[in-house]
């Protein structure tokens, strides 16, 4: 499979504080990985990286294609839930990277934000104020609004964070879906449903970590232990 993105020896920090070190990784195109690890592990942090947003401090980070056509999902208290906009306008500045110095979308541009909010099925929710979604709806909205940048991956930080037991299976239902369709999956979670039902391979991050299939990760002293504290039984 197609190598998209490779993580080599990378440490990452702030100023003096080292957050994660040693971390060697990879993403193959169709890809689901899920970045598990305790609170202040570093995956928001690798998140940031990925995105070019935080330079780790050292390693190496490579891309086999544009990192500016990586769709992000943000974590949901990173963005502004009152936004005067409508879904449409929401779902239509996915595509600002394409805009490159033009003022305006263009006619694909607005034809790719509807075909997003066909897929996501909220077209009905067009004309609709943003900030009077529900949590479900508007994580659908961003997911639309990621996919007008995601060409060949997507980047998802706790998309369900907050959001009730019914809504998030729906969710992870979708992403399975967008990944059976050939989208490339990232993930960060504290959820462990997406890391045993969906995912491919799974990077752990903090005292421990692991980096592999996810067989071999449930099958590791580092995944045994994951499992036992997030409380899952079979
Ligand atoms: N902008 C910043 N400046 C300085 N330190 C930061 C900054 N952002 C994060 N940190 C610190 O880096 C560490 C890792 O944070 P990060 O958000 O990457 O962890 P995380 O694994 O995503 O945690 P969580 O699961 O709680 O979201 C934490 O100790 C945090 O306080």
């Amino acid at each position: 499979m197609n190598t998209l993105i490779t993580g080599k020896n990378i440490t990452l920090g702030y100023e003096d504080q080292i957050v994660a070190r040693n971390i060697d990784f990879s993403v193959s195109e169709g890809d689901y990985l899920c970045i598990l690890g305790d609170n202040g592990a570093g995956k928001s942090t690798l998140v940031k990286a990925i995105l070019n947003l935080h330079e780790p401090l050292s390693g190496e980070l490579k891309f086999s294609f544009d990192r500016s056509k990586i769709g992000y999902l943000p974590q949901r208290s990173q963005i502004q839930r009152d936004f005067p906009s409508s879904v449409y306008e929401v779902v239509l500045s996915g595509c600002v990277n394409s805009l490159k110095g033009r003022f305006f979308y263009s006619k694909e541009d607005k034809k790719r934000a509807y075909e997003n909010m066909d897929k996501m099925d909220i077209k009905r929710l067009e004309k609709q104020p943003f900030a009077l979604l529900s949590g479900g709806q508007q994580q659908r909205v961003l997911l639309a609004r990621a996919l007008c940048a995601a060409k060949k991956v997507l980047l998802l930080d706790e998309p369900v964070a907050g959001l009730d037991s019914h809504t998030s299976s729906e969710l992870y239902k979708t992403i399975d879906d967008l990944n059976n369709d050939g989208m490339t999956i990232i993930m960060v979670t504290h959820d462990v449903h997406p890391a045993i039902n969906s995912a491919s391979t799974i990077l752990h991050l903090g005292k421990a970590f692991f980096f592999g299939a996810k067989d071999d990760y449930f099958s590791s002293s580092v995944g045994k232990r994951y499992l036992e504290e997030s409380g899952h039984h079979d």
